[in-house]
């Protein structure tokens, strides 16, 4: 069968190793880099998905360790999948859940076989393998599913990584085994090892002789500072295949989405625009800004006056000051669009700026109008 998801290469910029791409996948394509907006629970929060193409969200994210406990992946399927259920017809991308049992639950213990947990929610014991994985993601019918892997925490010792790393590897096979390609999904490899650049090497061996449609960069932004990210990085991304979709999970914060395409990375994902909306921080392109905060009661000009998104095409800052002070869902609706659109607008920007060959000059002025110290 024909490859359900291919990396269709652009062009490199040629002031730095960024990329411009093109993902192609059963429900559409979307141009690299790529800001892929998050939504765990089937919805990316507050916002509708007519909204969601509006400001041009190509792909969405979903959570394969929620949607299995609550509906329950056999609900979804019921439904017609994922993309019915939500009504989406863009792509979607599914994580396999490993790493949200790390973060949400106690009590887990990790087996060849997989991991043994509780339910966060009602204590139920639970049990969760690289075929269980699968199955799940297959009944959602996401466009891009992630193989299970072990996230360690950070720091690890290099004795621990290594010992999950070869685990890793083990499962990723497993899971390419029950995936059978039986499905018309994509399925990526996610190559761990941390900050040790011997460990990313192996499990980068590993995977890519597999012959995955698409690799993630899985153990960061666990907690790291930023220096070894971007080192990790920096030896990390050469030896995925050029190719094919890279995909560095959980990242990030606007500097981070400039330096990892730098660094040759297409696709991201972060929870921060809808998580930090909800108490009112937005991001713009002068830095962040806390909209709670007294000086904006009176203050009747856009949010950012060089967004031209719904919210600050049509709302003052007093305005939304009022409605997140008063707890008004409408408040979190305005300020989750527009750190949404500011993210998505950021990466046209990058887009253009590889297309013009000038990223690196892009970098330094993003930086300084946003107010991130040097490097
Ligand atoms: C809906 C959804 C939410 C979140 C994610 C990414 C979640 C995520 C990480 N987030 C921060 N760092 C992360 C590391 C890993 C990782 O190593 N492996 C996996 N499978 N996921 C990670 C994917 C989908
Ligand atoms: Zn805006």
């Amino acid at each position: 069968m024909t490859a359900a998801v291919t990396y269709e290469h652009i062009k490199t910029c040629k002031q730095t190793g960024a990329r411009l791409g093109i993902v192609h996948t059963p429900h559409g394509s979307f141009e690299t880099p790529a800001f892929m907006p998050v939504g765990t629970q089937a919805t990316v929060k507050t916002m509708s998905p007519e909204e969601l193409k509006a400001m041009n969200a190509g792909i969405i994210l979903s959570n394969t360790y929620h949607l299995w406990l609550r509906p329950g992946n056999d609900v979804i399927k019921e439904a017609g999948g994922l993309h019915k259920f939500m009504n989406w017809d863009r792509p979607i991308l599914t994580d396999s859940g490993g790493f949200q049992v790390f973060s949400l639950s106690e009590f887990r213990n990790i087996k060849e076989e997989g991991v043994h947990f509780r339910n966060h929610m009602n204590g139920d014991k639970l049990f969760l393998s690289p075929e269980k994985a699968m199955q799940i993601q297959n009944d959602l019918g996401s466009d891009i599913m992630m193989a299970f892997d072990e996230c360690p925490p950070f720091p690890a010792t290099h004795e621990y990584m290594k010992a999950s790393v070869e685990r890793t590897s083990r499962w990723a096979e497993r899971c390419l085994e029950a995936h059978a390609r039986k499905a018309d999904q994509g399925l990526f490899g996610i190559i761990q090892g941390g900050e040790y650049e011997d460990l990313r090497k192996q499990s980068a061996q590993d995977l890519v002789s597999l012959d995955f449609p698409g690799y993630a960069i899985g153990g960061l932004s666990v907690g790291e500072p930023k220096d070894v990210m971007n080192r990790a990085l920096e030896f990390t991304t050469p030896l995925m295949p050029a190719n094919k979709p890279r995909y560095l999970m959980g990242v990030g914060s606007p500097d981070s989405l400039i330096d990892g395409a730098i660094r040759g990375i297409d696709m991201f994902d972060c929870v921060l625009p809808t998580r930090i909306a909800r108490n009112g921080t937005l991001m713009t392109s002068t830095g962040r800004l806390n909209i709670k905060n007294a000086a904006f009661k009176r203050d009747f000009g856009p949010i950012d006056e060089k967004c031209d998104c719904y919210t600050c095409k049509n709302y003052s800052r007093a305005y939304v000051h009022h409605l997140i002070r008063a707890d008004e869902t409408f408040g979190i609706r305005l300020t989750s669009y527009h750190n949404l659109q500011f993210l998505l607008n950021l990466m046209e920007q990058v887009r253009q700026a590889i297309r013009e060959d000038r990223l690196g000059d892009f970098r330094e002025e993003f930086f300084e109008a946003y107010g991130f110290n040097k490097p």
